[in-house]
C-alpha cells in the first residue's frame, strides 16, 4: 500500500463469509428483479403479463405502442379560461397560452387496421407549463370504459385473443367472460348505443378515468373531463362507412388541419358525493356542474415518424400540482402498462407508419 503498510490476510473463514455475504447481496437483488417481473408470483397481475398479452392478442409490431398503434402525432397550443382557477391551482388553468403537443390514435395494438367507424379513437396531449411542470392526459371518445379494474382489462384481452381457426375471438370465451363480469356487459351495452362521429375532429374524447382538483386552499374535489369539439358534430355518413380508403379518418384529420385550426374546449365534469370514482364503466348522472377550463387548438401536424411522439409516454399520472389521482385502480395500471409498452418499443428499430404525413401541416391561421 501506498503507506507502507500491508493489509492482514484474511483467513479461509473470512473469506468465506465475505463471499457469503456479497452472495447473498446478488441473490437478493435477483430475488427483487425477480419479483418485480412477476416471476415469483406466475398468478399474479404484472405490468409484463398485460404487455405480453397485448402482444398474444395481436403479435408484436416493432417500434410500435402494444395498444393505440395506429395514430398521428400533433401540436398546437391551449388557452386557460380562467375559470377552473377556484378548483385547481394547476398553473394551467389560469389565464394564458400554453404549448401542447397531442396524438390522435384508434384503439388496439394492430399499426396497419384500417380505419373503422366502430374502432375507438382517442385524443392523448402533453401540456407543457410555465413553470416547467407537465399534464399528460389519454382519452377516449367511449361514454365509458368497458372495465373496471386491471384483472378486468386483463381478462378482456385474454378473451379478446384471435382464436387461430377463424382469426376472430371464440364467442364462446368472450360469453363466459361477459358473464363473469357483468360491469362490462353493461358498459359495452351504452358504447354499443353511442353513435360514432364522422371523424377525429368532431369526435368529444373523455377521460373516463376520474381525477382530482386540489385548490390553492387545499380543497379536492372529484372530476372528470373532456375536449368537447367546438364545432358541430356530424354521425358518420353511409359514403363514408362504403368507402375502401384504409385510412378514411387519418387522411380526413390531416386534411383538416392542413386547411384550418381544430378546437375542443376542455369540459371539466364535477363529481358529486356518491358519484363513484373507482369504477369507469359507469357514468356519473346527467346534469352534473360543469366548468369551461379553456380552449384548445390543434394547429400542425408533426408526423408520427419524426414527430416527438414516438418518445413520449402518456402516462396518466403525469400530473402538476393541483390535479390528483383518484381512487381509481385503473390509473396507476395505465401509468405502468404504458411505461412497459414504452419501454418495449423504445428498444425497436423505428417501423414506418400507415399514416402518411406531410413533414409538418401548418394550419392556415397559425
Ligand atoms: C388497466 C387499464 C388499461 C391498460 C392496461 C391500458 C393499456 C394501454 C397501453 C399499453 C397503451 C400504449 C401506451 C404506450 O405505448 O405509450 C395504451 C394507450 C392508450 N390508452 Fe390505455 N390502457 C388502459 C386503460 C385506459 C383507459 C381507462 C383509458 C381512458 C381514456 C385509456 C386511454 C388510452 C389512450 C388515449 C392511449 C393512447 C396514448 C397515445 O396515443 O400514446 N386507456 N393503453
Amino acid at each position: 500500500m501506498a503507506d507502507g503498510t500491508t493489509p492482514a490476510k484474511l483467513g479461509a473463514g473470512a473469506t468465506m463469509s465475505r463471499l457469503a455475504v456479497i452472495g447473498a447481496a446478488v441473490a437478493a437483488m435477483a430475488g427483487g428483479f425477480a419479483y418485480a417481473g412477476g416471476w415469483l408470483s406466475p398468478g399474479t397481475l404484472t405490468p409484463a403479463r398485460l404487455v405480453d398479452q397485448f402482444e398474444r392478442d395481436n403479435g408484436v409490431h416493432a417500434g410500435f405502442r402494444r395498444n393505440h398503434a395506429k395514430g398521428v402525432c400533433v401540436g398546437g397550443f391551449f388557452e386557460g379560461s380562467g375559470e377552473a382557477s377556484g378548483l385547481s391551482k394547476a398553473q394551467i388553468f389560469a389565464r394564458g397560452r400554453v404549448p401542447v403537443i397531442g396524438r390522435f390514435a384508434l384503439a388496439g395494438g394492430q399499426p396497419y387496421a384500417a380505419d373503422a367507424a366502430v374502432t375507438v379513437r382517442s385524443m392523448a396531449l402533453r401540456f407543457t407549463l410555465p413553470d416547467g411542470e407537465e399534464w399528460r392526459t389519454g382519452m377516449n371518445d367511449i361514454p365509458v370504459f368497458a372495465v373496471s379494474t386491471p384483472q378486468g382489462f386483463y381478462d378482456q384481452l385474454v378473451a379478446s385473443r384471435p382464436d387461430a381457426a377463424t382469426g376472430k375471438p371464440d364467442p364462446a370465451r368472450m360469453k363466459a367472460f361477459l358473464d363473469r363480469h357483468p360491469e362490462t356487459a353493461r358498459a359495452v351495452a351504452a358504447i354499443k348505443a353511442a353513435t360514432p362521429s364522422s371523424g377525429f375532429a368532431d369526435s368529444t374524447f373523455n377521460s373516463l378515468d376520474a381525477f382530482r382538483f386540489v385548490n390553492a386552499d387545499g380543497v379536492s374535489t372529484p372530476v372528470r373531463w373532456a375536449t368537447v369539439p367546438v364545432g358541430p358534430a356530424t354521425s358518420e355518413t353511409p359514403a363514408q362507412t362504403a368507402q375502401t380508403d384504409k385510412n378514411y379518418l387519418f387522411d380526413a384529420l390531416i386534411a383538416a388541419i392542413g386547411q384550418h385550426p381544430l378546437q375542443w374546449r376542455l369540459v371539466v365534469t364535477i363529481g358529486q358525493p356518491g358519484d363513484p370514482t373507482d369504477d369507469a364503466t359507469i357514468a356519473w348522472p346527467a346534469g352534473r356542474r360543469t366548468v369551461d377550463a379553456g380552449t384548445l387548438t390543434i394547429d400542425h401536424i408533426e408526423g408520427e415518424a419524426t414527430g416527438p411522439c414516438r418518445d413520449l409516454n402518456f402516462d396518466p399520472l403525469v400530473l402538476p400540482a393541483g390535479i390528483e389521482p383518484s381512487d381509481d385502480p385503473l390509473l396507476s395500471a395505465r401509468s405502468a402498462a404504458y411505461a412497459q409498452s414504452f419501454t418495449r418499443r423504445a428498444g425497436e428499430a423505428r417501423q414506418p407508419s400507415a399514416v402518411a404525413t406531410p413533414a409538418r401541416t401548418e394550419g392556415q391561421n397559425s
